[in-house]
């Protein structure tokens, strides 16, 4: 066996060398997931039981190491249900970014055909912002381009009619049985209304930020889909994607990053696009 270097007895190999860095890599990329939510307190709950299960084993308390051992043998378990919704979070991220362009598992998935352009009425869309935008009108518009979001769309009523301006004013209208909740627009069409979101659990959000925005925001973390708020206070336009709101958006920059997203050509941000969101809770 080759090994590295010798610290007295300890020997220590190449191997031990790149599993502590693949572990140090994984760690960090965990509390970057959880930063700022209130999973980084029961994960630290959690290390300080496991902790101080490791002290009481040591020092031989057979009784308190036999109820913490039972806690921690089904400590696995607990933990994936108390922290599914931050696991689907990491494989989305991890699935994604292996799949990105010029990726090592594209390249070797040469059969993974090209998706086709996404038709959607963006002029309608923007048309019908800019009016709800006018006359501060509260509205909630989620963009998918892989999936209609069935689950989402089932909270909701479901309607699959195209998209036009007048449509999407009549829903939002505040005196629309409709208008309360997001809807949800899929393949050129607005598949469901008032549909209900998850709502962000982050804890340092702007205080201007209420119940709408964190369920844009809730939503851009569970899943890969685009969020319009449209704020019935101030009639501003943002757009929460990937766990970030960019707010106080014009028409056209919201055209714009509705293209980017329905075309796949995100990873082509320009810096000064990227440095121009507001990462939230960061
Ligand atoms: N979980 C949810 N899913 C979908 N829509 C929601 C959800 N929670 C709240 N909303 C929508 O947000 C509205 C309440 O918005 P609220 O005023 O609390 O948010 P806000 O972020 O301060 O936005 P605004 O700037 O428009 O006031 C509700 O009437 C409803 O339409």
């Amino acid at each position: 066996m080759i090994y590295a270097f010798k610290i007295g007895f300890l020997e220590v190999r190449w191997v031990d060398i790149i599993d502590i860095l693949l572990v140090s890599v994984l760690l960090y990329q965990v509390y970057k997931l959880l930063k700022g939510s209130v999973a980084v307190r029961v994960l630290v709950g959690f290390l300080s039981l496991y902790l101080i299960y490791l002290v009481v084993r040591a020092a031989q308390m057979e009784l308190l190491a036999g109820i913490l051992g039972q806690f921690m043998g089904v400590g696995v378990l607990a933990a994936i249900i108390i922290f599914s919704q931050e696991i689907r979070k990491f494989l989305l991220i991890l699935g994604k970014t292996s799949f990105r362009k010029n990726g090592v598992l594209e390249s070797l998935l040469i059969w993974r055909k090209k998706k086709p352009k996404v038709n959607m009425n963006l002029t309608a869309v923007i048309e019908a912002s800019k009016s709800l935008s006018g006359s501060n009108t509260g509205a909630l518009m989620v963009f998918s381009r892989n999936t209609e979001l069935k689950f989402y769309a089932d909270s909701g009523d479901l309607l699959d009619a195209f998209i036009s301006k007048r449509l999407l004013i009549s829903i939002f209208n505040k005196y629309s049985p409709l208008h309360d909740g997001a809807v949800i627009l899929y393949e050129g069409k607005i598949k469901a209304a008032r549909c209900l979101l998850p709502v962000s659990e982050r804890e340092n959000l702007p205080a201007q930020y209420g119940l709408r925005h964190r369920a844009a925001l809730g939503m851009s973390e569970a899943t890969d889909t685009l969020i319009l708020i449209i704020s019935e206070e101030t009639g501003q336009m943002s757009i929460a994607r990937n766990g970030k709101i960019d707010s106080n958006l014009s028409a056209p920059e919201i055209r714009k990053k509705l293209n980017r997203y329905l075309n796949e050509e995100e990873e082509e941000a320009t810096e000064t696009d990227k440095k121009e969101s507001l990462e939230v809770a960061s």
